[in-house]
């Protein structure tokens, strides 16, 4: 057992405490994740069984990890072990219990583009205005409310629903939920929240299958335990309730998922629900340099809801945080790319050392650009993933269609596609039907001669004899065979071989790429199962921390959310300015503040010896020029482990006649509570293809103006200096602009920007 001396000593108490209930809530880095890996590496050498493990991480990957790591220790058996996602070890043990609710095993997972589908289609039938009962906004009272284990008939009488949906106009939500509810139903499917609430209802309501898996799973262990919602945290108190062996590890400082309905409570109810606690304490963080450890904590005790903590650490002080000021975004990528190549040319380090960290998915682009010019190889997780292409998503379509013929979305997307004549009325026709008869569509589809009449009576059966076909295979022959054998006989892969542009070559490449994938997934011997149903939940529960492919060299990027548990050498912080960092979006409240602060404790706490943040003066957002202030969380990291870079180009002016009395040129804390003004924004121009690139321009100082410079004026568009008039007032200029003629300004005022 060499591990436990690589043990401080409350870890090592953690990891030999294996019986009764155990929290540990404790600071980033302080190896919460390696207690519970070890902590089941040693109950399996105690001689527990793998099987009678369940350990519930927060992405595929972190099981994944973390099952490498035991198998380390105890060698294959950790295959054996019930480790993953909620999601994916729920929908795992629904697939036994299905019929029990009601569902076939072989339903579908609906994805959340399918469940905004179906929501479409209700509102579009119900002639509701899809301006105010928008289906985000509607899906995501639906999923509250089931995260919160609230049916579609306890949201119709709950009064609370009721009023909130009646203030915001949108009073019909709760029978668009009922009829959400029972279209999946109908259609064999469940979405991911339905994976939880049902798991749920099944432990609830079968007193039976409870004891089953309350025998099954002796141990049970969270990883991120605070970022678990109601429906999590009931299902594993279930499970628990007669061994209590129950471990959960997290840092409330780390919440970030509360706008998801992680329930920072489960926290403070789990001392309740387990008078007989051990709680444990780490203190101690190994993963980062003293600087960073101690930046983190000057920032998250600007928080007043949090526990008590005290992180230290025994690593050297390490360098000090740069900070990088830039004056666009294109600007800002650009120095971010420079650092990386020169950081890693001096330090002897790969490129996989490196992260960049931003606070939205868009910000990537200018980023992905400076990388590219740099030749600098780079992966991003998150984003568009390889499976929500459409020509995979098609792909998936057929094979889920086949093996659930129930499923609607599925149906949709296929029946026409590769062209069948089966047009969009032919559809409706058949749904209506289906509505009607109370059955499924493909019912319809299979007795087409009874419903309809002429030629798409034979479409329909062409189709209907293609699917049965795909469904002999798919009994008959391995999961490869199979979906090779849908991939042709549908006509996909021939329509996209038959493009022969760049992107439909793309397309097809990608499809062949999914038939790897399945190939793959078959010759894999850790795998027990191997039929194209288990493939696709796979492909369905992927999430989007899991999406990077892990064999080569490269930076990676991705927004803060998905750099959850992960660790890299060099992290930089993109993006640091009022309205994108703290998000202007999410800031509702004292609440919402504190934890978009603590989104930015979790990014500063990634990084082991290096970390730098930086901001842009101005930057595309929307399609529009933004004018931007430093973020207020630059200012509350304690100065002395901050390294200011002095701006590479000419300090700006115009942050000049803002404010001057922040650390960071434009930004003092009297200002930061402006959010974007017209002032800082540059909406006038005319036409889109006006916005000139303004990598080329640099903020003006009156003093430096002369006469035939290329200027840019913020509603005035281009334009070039034709006179400078001192005439002992305010300095002026004639300026000649591009579309609206000669204009004389007052400099002080005109904030001119200088072409390059
Ligand atoms: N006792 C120890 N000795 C040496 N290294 C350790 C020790 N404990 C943890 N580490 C290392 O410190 C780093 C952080 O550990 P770990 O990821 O388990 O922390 P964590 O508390 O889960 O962090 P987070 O809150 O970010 O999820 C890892 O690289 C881990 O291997
Ligand atoms: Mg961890």
């Amino acid at each position: 057992m060499d591990y436990l001396n690589s043990l401080n000593e409350p870890q090592r108490e953690a990891v030999v405490n294996a019986e009764g209930p155990m929290m540990i809530i404790a600071g980033a880095g302080s190896g919460k994740t390696r207690v519970l890996t070890y902590k089941i590496a040693y109950l399996m050498e105690k001689g527990v069984e793998p099987f009678n493990i369940l350990a519930l991480t927060f992405t595929n990957k972190a099981a994944r990890e973390m099952r490498e790591r035991i198998e380390s220790v105890v060698g294959t058996e950790a295959r054996n072990l019930w480790m993953g996602t909620f999601h994916s070890i729920f929908a795992r043990i629904l697939r036994y219990e299905a019929d029990k609710l009601g569902y076939q095993s072989n339903f579908t997972i609906y994805d959340s583009d399918d469940s905004k589908s179906v929501i479409k289609s209700i509102i579009k039938e119900y002639k509701l205005d899809d301006k105010i009962y928008k289906p985000n906004g509607v899906l995501a009272r639906i999923s509250n409310a089931k995260n919160n284990l609230i049916s579609w008939r306890g949201y119709a009488n709950n009064s609370e629903y009721k009023l909130e949906d009646e203030a915001s106009g949108r009073p019909k939500i709760a029978d668009i939920f009922k009829e959400y509810a029972l279209r999946c139903f109908k259609a064999n499917a469940m979405d991911f929240d339905d994976l939880l609430y049902n798991t749920n209802v099944l432990l609830h309501k079968f007193p039976d299958v409870l004891n089953k898996y309350q025998q099954k799973f002796q141990y049970v262990m969270i990883d991120e335990f605070q970022d678990t919602n109601v429906s999590q945290y009931s299902i594993t108190k279930k499970l628990a309730a007669v061994r209590q062996n129950i471990c959960v590890v997290g840092d409330d400082a780390q919440s970030i998922y509360a706008f998801r309905g992680a329930n920072i409570q489960n926290i403070l109810n789990f001392e309740k629900d387990y008078p007989d606690l051990k709680v444990i304490k780490l203190e101690q963080n190994y993963r980062s340099s003293q600087n960073i450890v101690e930046a983190a904590n000057s920032v998250i005790k600007h928080n007043q809801a949090q526990l008590k903590k005290n992180v230290w650490t025994s690593n050297d002080d390490g360098r000090l945080i740069d900070v990088i000021r830039a004056t666009s975004d294109s600007e800002e990528a650009k120095l971010i790319a420079t650092s990386i190549f020169e950081e890693r040319m001096n330090n002897n380090l790969n490129c996989e050392d490196f992260a960049i960290l931003y606070r939205t998915n868009s910000q990537s682009r200018s980023i992905e650009e400076s990388l590219r010019k740099m030749n600098i190889p780079y992966r991003i997780i998150g984003g568009l993933s390889f499976y929500q292409r459409k020509e995979i998503k098609d792909m998936v379509a057929y094979l889920r269609f086949v093996i659930n013929p129930a499923d609607t979305e599925a149906l949709k997307r296929i029946i026409n596609y590769p062209k069948r004549a089966i047009g969009p009325t032919s559809v409706d026709k058949i749904l209506v039907k289906a509505s009607q008869e109370n059955t499924t569509p493909w019912q319809i589809i299979l007795n087409a001669r009874r419903y309809f009449t002429g030629r798409l009576t034979t479409q329909l059966e062409n189709f209907a004899n293609m699917v049965q076909a795909f469904m002999l295979d798919v009994k008959n022959k391995d999961a490869f065979t199979a979906a090779t054998s849908v991939a042709k006989g549908s006509g996909l892969l021939r329509e996209l071989y038959d493009d022969k542009t760049v992107e439909g070559r793309v397309r097809y490449e990608n499809l062949q790429e999914l038939l790897n994938a399945v190939k793959a997934f078959v010759d894999d011997p850790e795998k027990e199962d191997k039929s194209l149903e288990t493939f696709l939940q796979e492909v369905s529960l992927i999430t989007s921390q899991d999406q990077s492919k892990e064999d080569s060299d490269a930076v990676t990027l991705m927004t803060i959310h998905m750099s959850k548990g992960l660790e890299y050498k060099h992290v930089y912080i993109a993006g640091m300015e009022e309205n994108l960092f703290p998000s202007q979006m999410m800031l509702e409240s004292r609440a919402d503040l504190e934890e978009e602060r603590r989104l930015f404790y979790v990014a500063i706490t990634r990084a082991m010896s290096k970390l730098t943040l930086s901001y842009a003066l101005q930057r595309y957002r929307f399609g529009k020029l933004i004018m931007c202030e430093p973020s207020r969380f630059l200012s509350e990291v304690d100065s002395k482990f901050l390294n200011v870079q002095k701006p590479v180009r000419r300090p700006s002016s115009f942050s000049e006649g803002q404010a001057t009395s922040g650390r960071f040129g434009s930004f003092s804390k009297t200002e930061s509570k402006s959010p974007t003004t017209n002032r800082n924004t540059f909406t006038s121009f005319s036409k889109k293809k006006d916005i000139p690139n303004l990598e080329n321009f640099t903020p003006s100082n009156p003093a430096e103006l002369r006469q035939g410079q290329n200027v840019l004026h913020k509603k005035f568009g281009k334009g070039t200096i034709t006179a400078i008039l001192e005439d002992g007032s305010d300095k002026r200029a004639k300026v000649n602009f591009d579309s609206e003629g000669e204009k004389t300004l007052i400099l002080a005022f005109a904030k001119l920007m200088i072409m390059d």
